[in-house]
């Protein structure tokens, strides 16, 4: 008995990097891939009205996926706020996070990340005709900003004379500036052209490149297998074209990122 104890424990032991047969990407459940995005950043990664997760990144994933051998039915979306997506990545809650998130040093002090995949703008959207794309037309206004984005770290370096105000997550930010309780919302270009489409009083008044920080699948610090396997899918996936082909489906207009294009 206790020898089969000691096996165990060994088995236990085995370092994360290390792929078991029957799990070769270390997944918390071998056989499905669990994945932490976001249900309100369209069109990015949003829930469509059947209820089910959509949009670029989440198709993209499920493209690259795919490569790696996991039917769509094999993988579980979870929405969450998205200051909460690396935490639960860090703690074994999801295997991957995926939902625009930006490559920077201090996050992978709590995540490792894939290759880049999307490199674009973060935007301010307002319905206030005099805040314009100076930092001074921001002093002394509301600015809303979802916790933990980059837009919050950007705001707080270079708008320091706005009132910044913090949201879980773009909805209740967008419901605020609709009922006039902050000036402006400040996130990602894609989900701000969104939203002005959506309510046409707003506008996109300011576009500040992030092209440093590209945005990346989010894995489990360590688990290398997951890493490599998930860059090997995404640069195949660029290569054929099939990067290319959603970017013009969910981005239809936008200027291409040239780095992501098959490289001839
Ligand atoms: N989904 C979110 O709210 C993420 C907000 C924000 N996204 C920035 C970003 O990753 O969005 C996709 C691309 O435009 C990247 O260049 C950009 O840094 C962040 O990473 O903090």
């Amino acid at each position: 008995k206790a020898v089969a104890v000691m096996t165990a424990m060994a088995t236990m032991s085995i370092a994360p990097g290390f792929a078991q047969s029957d799990n070769p990407y270390n997944l918390i459940e071998p056989g499905t891939v669990r994945v932490g995005t976001l249900g309100d950043a369209k069109p990015y990664a949003f829930t469509n009205a059947k209820g089910q997760f959509d949009g670029f990144d989440v198709e993209f994933l499920k493209n690259v996926l795919g490569r790696m051998g996991f039917d769509n039915d094999q993988i579980l979306f979870t929405g969450q706020d998205f200051a909460a997506l690396l935490p639960s990545v860090a703690n074994g809650r999801f295997d991957v996070a995926a939902a625009a998130i930006g490559i920077t040093d201090a996050r992978k002090k709590v995540v490792d990340f894939s290759d880049g995949y999307l490199a674009g703008y973060l935007s301010i959207l307002s319905g206030d005709d005099t805040i314009d794309d100076k930092a001074s037309s921001l002093a002394g206004k509301r600015l809303g900003v979802v916790q933990g984005t980059l837009q919050e770290q950007y705001a707080r370096k270079h708008f320091a004379k706005a009132k910044i105000v913090q949201f879980p997550d773009n909805n209740t930010g967008i419901a605020a500036l609709n009922n006039g309780t902050i000036d402006a919302q400040f996130l990602d270009y894609e989900a701000a052209k969104d939203y002005a489409k959506r309510y046409p009083s707003l506008s996109i008044k300011n576009n500040i490149p992030s092209f440093d920080a590209p945005a990346g699948f989010a894995v489990k610090p360590g688990n290398d297998a997951l890493k490599d396997g998930l860059n090997k899918a995404l640069h195949a996936a660029m290569q054929d074209g099939t990067w290319r082909d959603l970017y013009k489906k969910w981005f239809p207009g936008s200027p291409m990122p040239k780095q992501y294009l098959p490289k001839n």
